[in-house]
């Protein structure tokens, strides 16, 4: 992941909006058009064997509930390290995600591996929590040996049109975050139209996030292929203008390979190739990556392993 990290601009809230408003609209049919369009391409045996492969290597591994113990987060770890302990082919997975009291049983577990820790902070999912409280959340994940923090966005506050403040709060976290990589999540199943998901994208990059993410998980829809088209235009148009590049993370509700490959296909006909890395596209999952296990056995192999053959992500 490219460290892209300088110090974001400071602006008024005047020179915030003008920016905001002065982005054109987004056709909402347009949109889910071409959306749908690009998600019914089909890729077939070698691209596929190829995209499922980019695919486990994107994959953000997922565990977020309140029921998380050391040993559910210990098991998620070996697999991410070893998505099939029997087919060294396989690559490990992008990371793993986890809450923030939970980030040191996992640096202790990837040790060695080369896979990152990635923590929710900032009072996920909800964000409501006072400034310092959302602080506190993410160095306590830094201290603990994050090196990626997916922080949440003040949706009341973007909704009421206090963008100053959700840009504000952005870059704070952004500093507090030191030298681990700032994942900003807009929660786009509440931000009700693509206008608002558009200059919430736009928002979170001037801010200085490293990358966009939709949706925490935790509300509905989330990750859907209009809401990664519109964010992966925002990446698109913010490298043309400025040459940096910003990524990309859908997440919540991608479970099958299928759903996967949509979204690389809306990466490579969006933002372009240069996205197709681990560095600046991953795929926030908790049950996913079995699917594409799967699948690449029956590419493999034509036929389906067993139902007990992997462990439950
Ligand atoms: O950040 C990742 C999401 O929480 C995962 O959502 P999911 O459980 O729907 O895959």
């Amino acid at each position: 992941m490219p460290n892209t990290a300088s110090a974001p601009e400071a602006v008024t809230d005047r020179e915030l909006r003008a920016f905001l408003y002065g982005l054109p609209g987004v056709d909402e049919v347009g949109a889910a058009a071409r959306a749908k369009d690009l998600s019914t391409r089909s890729v077939k045996t070698t691209a596929k064997a190829r995209a499922i492969d980019l695919a486990i290597s994107m994959v953000d591994l997922t565990t977020l509930e309140g029921a998380d113990t050391p040993g559910k987060v210990r098991a998620l770890c070996a697999k991410a390290a070893r998505p099939d302990p029997e087919d060294r082919t396989v690559p490990s997975a992008g990371a793993v995600c986890v809450y923030p009291d939970r980030v040191g049983i996992a640096v202790e577990a990837l040790r060695g591996t080369g896979i990152g820790v990635a923590s929710v902070a900032t009072a996920f999912p909800s964000g409501r929590a006072p400034l310092e409280a959302k602080l506190a959340d993410t160095r306590a994940a830094v201290a603990d040996g994050a090196s990626e923090i997916d922080m949440v966005i003040d949706r009341g506050a973007f909704l009421s049109g206090d963008y100053l403040k959700v840009y504000e709060e952005i870059t704070t976290v952004k500093e507090a975050c030191g030298d681990a990589h700032l994942k900003v999540i807009l929660e786009t199943g509440e931000l009700a139209t693509l206008d608002n998901v558009r200059r919430a994208s736009h928002l979170a990059i001037r801010a200085g996030a490293d990358f966009i993410k939709t949706s925490t998980g935790k509300v509905s829809p989330a990750a859907t292929p209009p809401v990664v088209l519109v964010m992966l235009e925002a990446v698109r148009d913010h490298h043309r203008d400025t040459g940096r590049r910003v990524g990309v993370k859908p997440a919540g509700g991608i479970r099958d390979t299928k759903g996967a490959i949509r979204n690389l296909v809306l990466v490579n006909e969006t933002a372009g190739p240069d996205w197709l890395t681990p560095d600046l596209f991953r795929i926030g999952a908790s049950s996913l990556l079995n699917d594409l296990l799967m699948q690449r056995t029956r590419l493999a192999t034509g036929t389906y392993p067993g139902p007990d053959h992997y462990t439950q992500d």
